[in-house]
């Protein structure tokens, strides 16, 4: 059988149930994922003084290959792109700043360090997004940044983190898109604390002082990034949902779900609908917990698929701000882009092609049996054949085609790098 008579079997037996693969894939041409750019160098940044990883997060693997240089950095996410169906966005981080060999403390970056990755993106067409940067630096060496005791250090990060909405506010400008300018903080206590409220008081006045300042929504739109633990901070979280999702609600921000930031048995999917009720837009970072806020690579699991049908369900393609957050540097890691995003994709064409309006109707006549079998049945329609489809329609590689382009790319560039 052809690739074509393949695809247009695999089409009808979708399109039995109403459901239009083009209309799918028109839809799922309009969304862009924000590809983070940390997975590609560990997140090391590219500061002249650059600091160990801190922060309660860690990146486990030596595959040699890494990024080292901003030039490096970006032709390793352009080769990952070319694999990847779609046009998408790039999410970078403070460290990731170009000062020309200038010791640029993080209170003092400004737009004019991002000019190449804005030039770059212009190039080639994608949209920015940011992350002030509050690890790996010597003010923030006991694992406290906003809600540090010490006024000077609180200070500190506060401006950095305003220089980081002024350069959002420039990608936004530059790029004709809104920037997300997404802070997460690592704040927090190895062990029991003796108050939980003073720190969370801070940082609710220090956000207070970085938004005083307005942007336009139509280049920086602001997310808070909570979580439950980290390394070093295992009991208490200044940041935790709690006081992200009040402080969102009161102060017009976004919330960012980090799938990787709940509790092990508590997914991200369930929390969707709720809050879109509330909220106009929500944000994620899209990662994969094992046993903890590991950050492996996205696999097309069960909780991924959920999160795909929950954001095409809740009719929010456009709602959800979808960025990735994952970093593993045991694999090639031009490869765990590829795979984690291609991954993320095929989730929402996955839940694209259900039958959503007629499961929901199954539910409301309490027709469970229903449900389930279809729910269950549908997970070996066969769903790679219009995936394939789409990647040739978007001109990629399909199945795993790309593996072979990544290899060469490995044999001509990453393996002559000395990292
Ligand atoms: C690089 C980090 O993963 C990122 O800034 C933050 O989003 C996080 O998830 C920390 O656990
Ligand atoms: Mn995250």
């Amino acid at each position: 059988m052809t690739k074509e008579i393949v695809f247009e079997h695999a089409k009808a037996q979708y399109e039995k149930w109403g459901i239009s693969v083009d209309e799918a894939f028109d839809k799922l041409k309009k969304v862009p994922i924000s590809i983070h750019c940390w997975q590609g160098d560990d997140i090391g940044g590219f500061e002249v003084n650059q600091q160990e990883l801190s922060g309660g997060i860690d990146v486990t693997g030596n595959y040699p290959g890494k990024a080292t240089t901003p030039e490096e950095l970006r032709s390793d996410m352009e080769k990952a792109m070319s694999l990847i169906p779609g046009k998408h966005r790039v999410n970078l981080h403070a460290i990731y700043a170009e000062t020309d060999g200038k010791v640029v403390d993080r209170d003092e970056i400004e737009p004019e360090h991002f000019e190449n990755w804005v030039n770059w993106a212009k190039e080639h067409g994608l949209g920015l997004d940011f992350n002030p940067t509050l690890f790996s630096h010597a003010k923030a060496e006991d694992g406290l940044t906003l809600t540090h005791p010490d006024k000077n250090i609180r200070d500190f990060w506060v401006q950095h983190c305003m220089k980081s909405r002024k350069i959002a506010e420039y990608f936004g400008k530059e790029l004709g898109t809104p920037a997300l300018t997404n802070i997460w903080i690592p704040d927090g206590y190895k062990d029991t604390p003796s108050d939980r409220l003073t720190p969370r008081k801070r940082l609710k006045d220090a956000l207070d002082e970085i938004y005083s300042v307005e942007i336009d929504e139509a280049y920086n739109l602001d997310a808070v990034e909570s979580k439950l633990f980290g390394i070093g901070s295992e009991a208490y979280v200044v940041g935790s949902h709690e006081f992200y999702m009040g402080y969102a609600m009161q102060n017009n921000k976004l919330c960012l779900l980090d799938t990787g930031h709940y509790h092990p048995t508590e997914v991200v999917s369930n929390k969707l609908s709720s809050m879109l009720l509330f909220s106009e837009k929500v944000a994620l970072h899209v990662s994969r917990p094992v046993r903890w806020d590991s950050d492996h690579v996205v696999t097309l699991d069960d909780e991924l698929k959920e999160i795909g049908l929950e954001i095409v369900r809740n009719d929010a393609l456009d709602r959800v701000i979808i960025g990735l957050d994952f970093f593993d540097a045991s694999i090639n890691r031009v490869a765990a882009w590829t795979i984690g995003t291609r991954n993320m994709i095929k989730s929402l064409l996955y839940a694209l092609l259900m039958p959503n309006e007629h499961l929901k109707q199954l539910q409301d006549e309490g027709n469970y049996t229903e449900r389930l079998a279809l729910l269950e049945e549908f997970k070996t329609y066969p769903f790679g054949a219009i995936w394939d489809k789409y990647c040739e329609e978007m001109n990629v590689p399909a199945q795993e085609d790309w593996l072979a382009e990544v290899k060469q790319y490995e044999d001509e560039v990453l393996s002559k790098r000395n990292s």
